[in-house]
């Protein structure tokens, strides 16, 4: 379970720059849960995500994994229950380390000595397991530099160390973002795979109004740093993309026009 109480996020506190990009979210995730978090450019997506993660620090309010606070944990301590894709395939990997040298890494997190656990065969083995899954033919490249795969080939073996993980959460910041569209869907589709799989509580960031709707079982909307749609069940099974597109409009004042191109154009 996440739990965020009262969660309030302020950049640049007292200066001219001064940005409140979080206000008061109040949000409980239950364990199991996939929850899809749409809203337009800097809306706090990002923020709220990276506040979870511990990258960035809380200026009010709580948060709590299972009855668990972390709020003051900084992000090394909180590997153990987060696993992350995000939008840059080069995020989260290193290139100058081979495929199986980054697994093993992910293989090893939060584990005890976990380098010398790395690249026996018995690893190796579980390695070209997972790759085998993406079809493209990575299973035999385990000694390739991850700086020499595609971006599609590198967020793929991303997502796969994410679930080599020992973590309960899922974090993804639009990590198909960044896809051709059937790179994307495929890395969509391992995704949902080894949510199921793990039962993984999961927060998606996407601009794909489809995305937000066809995955997950709850989808919510910030703007201006609050939540202001939680939708579930069967009030979320009768949406489509264009009463999301009506919720966006909504949210907005008066003459003030939608300025996220991306997220018409990937609706
Ligand atoms: N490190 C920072 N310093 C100052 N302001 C920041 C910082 N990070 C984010 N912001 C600001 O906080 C607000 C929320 O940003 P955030 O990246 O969370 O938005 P987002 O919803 O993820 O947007 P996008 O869809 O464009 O990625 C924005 O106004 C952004 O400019």
């Amino acid at each position: 379970m996440i739990k965020c109480e009262n969660l309030h996020v302020t950049f640049n506190h007292g200066l001219a720059t001064e940005k409140l990009a979080l206000r008061g979210i109040d949000l409980t995730i239950p364990s199991g849960q996939f929850v899809t978090v749409i809203g337009s450019n800097g809306a706090g997506k990002s923020t709220l995500l990276n506040t979870i993660a511990g990258d960035i620090e809380t200026t009010h309010g709580h948060i709590f994994f299972n009855d668990r606070e972390v709020t003051n944990l900084p992000a090394t301590g909180r590997t153990k229950d987060i696993a992350r894709v995000f939008q840059d395939p080069l995020a989260g990997t290193c290139g100058d380390l081979t495929v199986e040298e980054n697994m093993a890494l992910a293989y090893g997190r939060g584990q005890k000595g976990s380098l010398s656990l790395a690249l026996n065969n018995q690893l190796r083995k579980i390695f070209q397991e997972q790759l085998s899954r993406l079809n493209l033919g990575l299973e035999n490249r385990l000694n390739s530099q991850m700086g020499l795969l595609s971006g599609g080939q590198r967020q793929s073996v991303s997502l796969l160390m994410s679930a080599l993980q020992p973590s309960s959460i899922l974090l993804l910041d639009e990590h198909t973002a960044a896809l051709d569209p059937k790179t994307a869907a495929l890395i969509m589709d391992i995704s949902a795979q080894i949510i199921k799989e793990k039962s993984l509580t999961v927060m998606m960031v996407t601009h794909s109004m489809r995305q937000a709707l066809d995955y997950g079982s709850r989808t919510i909307m910030l703007h201006e740093g609050k939540i202001i749609f939680d939708l579930e069940g069967k009030e979320r099974s009768n949406y489509e993309v264009k009463d999301l597109l009506n919720l966006f409009a909504l949210a907005r004042k008066d003459g003030e026009e939608l300025d996220d191109d991306k997220l018409l154009l990937d609706s």
